[in-house]
């Protein structure tokens, strides 16, 4: 038996890497629309009706109208969009995140997936606020650069018509829509300071976060932290500094649904930055998608991905 899986916006950036990651899979029969009728809400409605999951790549508003629109028919959906992911009737599409939630997410008729640079973001925090490590009201400081494929065929379409920057800064403006899922996930009481950035490369993402450690605490503290709650995953994995740095490429993932987490130390253990390394388009988009399914499904959690 083959399960029906609608991918609405399997046109966009995200939506035709899932496609690619489930287009030979015989235990999915991917319902498509015509290229004059992905838009059209008569065909989008039946294509709900038939599908099993649905997999939500649409801009937010979009994706909001799709979930009525899948409503009457029941259809279990996973969101790329920004729009649910902190909306309490939703499961955070984050499996790793802790114990439990492989199985919220294998019950839940709709699941939000984390945004690409939260991925990194709460993967980091999270563990380190439950144990205690680091303080929920803690003044946070993310800075990032990701691959421009993050912001969708818009700036594809800058970067390749030569119109952008080769490297900009940007979310300088505190609102950056990825900071109330960082908060709400990570288990933060304050917002942090957040300063994305993007390169003129596709894909691929570096998360830093750098800390300066209480007396008593030592960078090695985090990583045993990070190493213990993470302990068996087969796609987020915590590595020594000298495996991927000194210069850390944001690409080395690309292609896979992996992320790496490290805690780089100073020598003299007073500060450390937290990494997080992925591909915007695996691990923080449509791999997290593909993984989310497999767990809906209850098939092998990584189906169709590369890790
Ligand atoms: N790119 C990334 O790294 C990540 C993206 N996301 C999220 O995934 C979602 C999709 O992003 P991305 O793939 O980058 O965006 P794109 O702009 O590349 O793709 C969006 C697609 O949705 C289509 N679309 C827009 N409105 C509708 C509609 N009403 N009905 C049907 N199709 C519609 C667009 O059509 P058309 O081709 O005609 O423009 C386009 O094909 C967004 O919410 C984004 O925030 C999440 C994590 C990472
Ligand atoms: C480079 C770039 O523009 N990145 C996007 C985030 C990409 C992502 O994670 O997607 P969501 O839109 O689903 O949150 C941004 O900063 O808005």
């Amino acid at each position: 038996m083959a399960w029906n899986v609608f991918i609405d916006g399997e046109a966009g950036t995200t939506g035709l890497q899932i496609r690619e990651r489930l287009i030979a899979r015989g235990d999915i029969t991917l319902v498509q629309l015509p290229d004059d009728r992905r838009k059209d809400d008569t065909a989008r409605a039946e294509a709900y009706a038939k599908a099993d999951v649905a997999i939500l790549c649409l801009p937010d508003d979009a994706a909001r109208a799709a979930v009525q629109m899948a409503k009457p028919h029941g259809t279990r959906i996973i969101d790329a969009s920004t729009a649910h992911r902190v909306n309490p009737d939703w499961v955070f599409g984050f499996a790793e995140i802790d114990a439990g939630q492989r199985a919220r997410i294998a019950a839940a008729q709709h699941v939000s997936n984390p945004g690409c640079y939260s991925t990194g973001a709460i993967a980091l925090l999270h563990p380190l606020i439950v144990a205690g490590l680091l303080e929920a009201d803690a003044p946070v400081t993310i800075n990032a650069v990701s691959g421009y494929t993050g912001g969708g065929k818009a700036l594809i379409a800058e970067f390749e018509g030569g119109t952008a920057p080769d490297h900009f800064v940007y979310g300088l403006e505190h609102k950056h829509k990825h900071i109330p899922e960082i908060v709400r996930s990570a288990g933060l009481n304050r917002a942090p300071v957040f300063v994305p950035s993007v390169g003129k490369y596709a894909q691929g993402m570096v998360v830093q976060i750098p800390l300066h450690l209480p007396d008593g605490q030592t960078p090695a503290d985090l990583t045993a932290c990070l190493q213990a709650h993470y302990a068996g995953q087969r796609f987020v994995q915590v590595v020594e500094p000298v495996d991927i740095g000194p210069r850390v490429d944001p690409q080395r993932l690309n292609g896979t649904n992996r992320m790496e987490l490290a805690v780089f130390p100073s020598e003299d253990g007073t500060r450390a930055v937290l990494l997080a390394v992925l591909d915007n388009l695996g691990k923080g988009a449509s791999g997290a998608a593909v993984q989310n399914l497999n767990i809906m499904l209850g098939v092998d959690e990584g189906a169709g991905l590369s890790g």
